[in-house]
């Protein structure tokens, strides 16, 4: 086992491993520009050499004057043609380079969020230490596979050009040969140590980051502009954003200073090398111990270890770098789902008797108090069961349960007598329509914000009356654009239109919200319908006319509807009050009013503020 880094693997088994799966990425995205990259790094390790060659044969020929007219054109045209080599093969690599990135950065982009999409229930988005790894993941699964290729490839390369220009060295001197060589060996070591270290920065400034996102994202909304603008903290979270960046940009420079140091010690040290070297060669040479052809053979000898050492170390070092980073994104695309799914789940029947909650304890993690305590409930096929209590109660909690969000703790939740844990969440979910109390705003056209709630069945007739049972069809039929019109502040209709007549256009709050009644009713051929919350956001006019839509809706048909106006869900076949996670309460209205408990003294209290006042005095 090897040590970790914000829980990244560092040991040598697991940078084995790491390697592996980025090399296998890199091949499956573009095995041809790998073929070709690599083709193009042979030649360009054994250009320079060659030409130190060339140059110093021609230079002694000429001094010597021991070559004829052919020999001496051959040797020109050779270095003709290495320094049009030189010239163009930079491009034609970038061009490969980037041709490959941009090939594995879809194929591990499109792994990662298919390992997201395999995550069925929230658990994961609500735990900062897994967000801190999807954000890294992004950033380096699509670089790294690349950068391991690239670096790989640089060893090559590196390698040839530094045994070439040893090789040459050699013949000339061998202990320069040996100090270049050893000169190489702390470049490595204090670059790999270097990479190590700003890994591990990037993992500790990685929370501050993506707070610093949120402010960015909160100045510049147009929800948070009114708020921000009313209560005058614009400012303050200004500050709280710069202080965010202020901290991490200080590790940051810790790092760059620390690079620096180490770097610059490290530039003299070769610099001292090279220069020794030249002044030992030109004093050798003024005593006749060189020919002239071997100053500059000896001169881009040396330059060309060091050369070739720095751009290997340096693609070693961000391969190495991006390496330790890749350790969140092969977490993240080799984690199983995050509830458990049986390898052969039972099929998920259309809904006869109905959901049995028995003995349901939840909370959302060990350190969190019980949101459900010892639920006991029934919901009985094609009944309508409301839910009511006062705020934390534990309504949505059940909810996300019926919708296996999460897997209770203790007890179960029973679909026509099969558990929910026995069946493919997906499956499950495909027999549910429901509207959240959160429930989402898409930047997309109006057809498609309805549309969503049956992708595998639009159809325009069934999204206008989807609109129409929901109240809004008037004014969606009303927009610029009609159903096609962007709702979304975010995008123009037309990219690279400034023409206000394509800026798309926002719904009020309400229209919104009858939005997302429209796609859940899309799914109206579904088993289970769940409402929670889904008037808050109307006026009472509107309010009555969705709930007296709904109660048609929902007639003979299984549903789960949550309100606070108790007006609204008086109706339902059985209502359950819920008090700090448990039920206190169950019954049609009748019955609980008769009893005279929490539901009674609520519904008695909302009934009386909507009474005129008997004691005031008339004017
Ligand atoms: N994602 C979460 N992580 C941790 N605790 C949560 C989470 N969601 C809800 N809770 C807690 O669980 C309890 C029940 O919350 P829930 O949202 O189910 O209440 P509710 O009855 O729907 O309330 P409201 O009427 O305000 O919508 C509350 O104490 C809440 O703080």
């Amino acid at each position: 086992m090897g040590d970790t880094l914000g829980g990244a693997r560092t040991g040598a088994r697991a940078g084995g491993a790491r390697i592996r799966y980025a090399l296998a990425l890199a091949w499956r995205s573009g095995r041809f520009q790998i073929l070709g990259y690599g083709t193009l790094e042979l030649v360009a390790a054994v250009v320079p050499v060659g030409a130190a060659w060339l140059t110093k044969l021609a230079l002694d020929a000429i001094v010597g004057r021991s070559i004829g007219g052919t020999a001496l054109a051959w040797l020109g045209g050779g270095l003709l043609a290495a320094g049009l080599t030189a010239a163009v093969l930079p491009h034609l690599s970038r061009y490969l380079r980037q041709e490959l990135e941009r090939r594995i950065g879809l194929t591990a982009q499109d792994r990662l969020f298919a390992a997201t999409e395999r995550l069925t229930g929230l658990a994961r988005f609500e735990n900062p230490v897994f967000l801190d790894r999807l954000a890294l993941a992004q950033g380096a699964g699509g670089s790294t596979p690349g950068m391991v290729v690239f670096g790989v490839l640089a060893v090559c390369r590196g390698a040839i050009t530094i045994v070439g220009f040893l090789g040459s060295l050699l013949m000339i001197s061998r202990w320069l040969a040996l100090a270049v060589l050893l000169a190489a060996v702390p470049v490595l070591a204090a670059e790999l140590r270097l990479s190590r270290l700003r890994a591990a920065m990037m993992w500790r400034i990685s929370p501050m980051e993506r707070r610093e996102i949120f402010f960015q994202r909160m100045l510049a909304s147009v929800q948070a502009a009114k708020e921000l603008r009313l209560f005058g903290t614009t400012r303050h979270f200004r500050d709280l954003m710069t202080a965010e960046r202020r901290e991490a940009d200080a590790q940051r420079r810790r790092m760059d200073r620390r690079d620096l140091i180490t770097q610059s010690g490290l530039g003299a040290l070769a610099a001292g090398i090279a220069g020794a070297g030249l002044l030992w060669a030109l004093f050798t040479a003024r005593a006749g111990g060189f020919t002239a052809g071997d100053i500059p053979l000896l001169i881009a000898s040396v330059a060309g270890v060091q050369t070739a050492v720095a751009s290997l170390v340096s693609e070693l070092t961000q391969a190495h770098h991006k390496l330790l980073l890749f350790d969140h994104y092969l977490t993240i695309t080799a984690s199983g789902p995050d509830l458990p799914v049986p390898a052969e789940p039972q099929p998920t029947p259309p809904l006869r008797r109905g959901i049995e909650i028995r003995g349901v304890w939840f909370r959302y993690s060990p350190e969190h108090p019980w949101a459900l305590r010892e639920l006991n409930l029934t919901i009985p096929s094609g009944r309508s069961v409301g839910l009511v209590g006062r705020n934390g109660a534990g309504k949505s909690t059940l909810v996300k349960l019926l919708c296996r969000f999460y897997d209770p703790e203790r007890g179960a939740i029973l679909w026509d007598g099969v558990d929910l844990r026995d069946m493919d969440p997906a499956e499950l979910r495909s027999r549910i329509g429901a509207v959240f109390q959160d429930y989402m705003e898409y930047d997309l056209s109006a057809a498609d914000n309805i549309g969503l709630g049956d992708v595998r069945d639009r159809d325009m007739d069934r999204v206008r009356a989807a609109a129409r049972r929901a109240g809004v069809h008037d004014a969606l039929a009303a927009l610029p654009r009609g159903y096609d019109t962007l709702l979304s502040r975010l995008f123009s209709a037309k990219p690279g239109h400034d023409d206000d007549h394509e800026v798309g256009v926002h719904l009020s709050g309400g229209q919104w919200q009858r939005m997302a009644l429209a796609r859940a009713f899309l799914r109206d051929r579904r088993d289970l319908l769940i409402l929670d919350e889904p008037s808050s956001g109307l006026d009472a006019e509107a309010e009555h006319e969705i709930h007296t839509r709904l109660r048609e809706h929902r007639a003979g048909r299984t549903s789960v509807l949550i309100s606070h106006r108790l007006a609204a869900v008086r109706d339902a076949d059985l209502l359950v009050v819920l008090d700090r996670g448990r039920i206190v309460e169950q019954g049609a209205h009748a019955e609980l009013m008769a009893r005279g408990g929490t539901y009674a003294k609520l519904f008695t209290l909302q009934a009386d503020g909507y009474q005129p006042a008997m004691d005031v005095p008339a004017p």
